[in-house]
């Protein structure tokens, strides 16, 4: 894996989004056809803005999503499906499909068959994604599960992961974060062909630290892109602070 270091969030979006553009484009050239996943939160927001200005064909690209609340509507400000239709879905032309997690259905259960049978008819080849605070890697909160072989799983979100959302400002309160999200599996990010991570900001130092400096462990969930031979994760000064030279 490789680490890139930029002066600010702006440079690292801008970079971050150019080479997933240019991965979607080979992509799209050789495939006819892409298939990518799209994370959410504030650490997206710099990369998303370039990223749909793009010069990529987005007829051929198939967008996947990482995780959603349980229970949370698409009305509700802090839902991924309502920032990746606004930031995302709606700023590109013609895209051929968004695949969301609807993770408000009645019937949970078989809207994730029905996701994990989606999922499973395309190679993906870029996954955009951030870490969190706690480390995780979507909505894999420490320790997370390396093993599941099922493409999403429903997990109980953590109270540090729960306090990074409200501290974002997508909730007032913490009794307002659902205890549950779906989230794609760690099997299932790390079959991308190509991960890009964007992870500005001081609070996630700590973070980037155990993530880079420590052993692969599920107590660092995104420690696991130490093992992925293309990832790239994107810092600035302050998210790199705490590494050592
Ligand atoms: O940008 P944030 O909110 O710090 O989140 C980082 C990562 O965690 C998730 O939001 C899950 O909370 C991912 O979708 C995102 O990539």
């Amino acid at each position: 894996m490789r680490v890139q270091i930029h002066k600010d969030k702006q440079a690292l979006g801008k970079l971050a989004a150019e080479e997933g553009a240019a991965a979607i484009r080979v992509a799209i050239a050789e495939k006819g056809h892409a298939a990518i996943i799209v994370a959410t939160g504030a650490s997206q927001f710099e990369m998303i803005d370039v990223l749909v200005e793009s010069d990529v064909n987005w007829s051929c690209v198939t967008v996947f999503h990482l995780d959603e609340y349980v229970g949370l509507g698409i009305d509700h400000p802090a839902s991924f499906r309502r920032y990746l239709q606004e930031r995302f879905v709606e700023r590109v032309s013609g895209l051929k499909e968004f695949v969301p997690v609807n993770a408000d259905a009645e019937d949970l259960d078989a809207e994730m068959l029905a996701l994990g049978q989606r999922i499973a008819q395309e190679s993906i080849d870029v996954c955009f994604a951030g870490i969190g605070e706690n480390c995780h890697l979507a909505f894999n909160d420490p320790p997370a599960d390396f093993e599941t072989k099922l493409p999403y799983i429903v997990v109980e979100l953590d109270e540090d992961c729960r306090r990074q959302q409200m501290g974002e400002g997508w909730f007032s309160s913490l009794e307002e974060v659902p205890k549950r999200a779906v989230s794609m599996s760690i099997r299932q990010i790390m079959a991308s062909s190509k991960i890009i991570l964007s992870v500005p900001d001081e609070r996630k130092a700590r973070a980037v630290k155990n993530a880079l400096e420590g052993q692969v462990s599920n107590r660092f969930p995104a420690s696991i892109v130490q093992e992925h031979a293309d990832t790239v994760m994107h810092l600035d000064q302050a998210s790199a602070s705490l590494l050592s030279a």
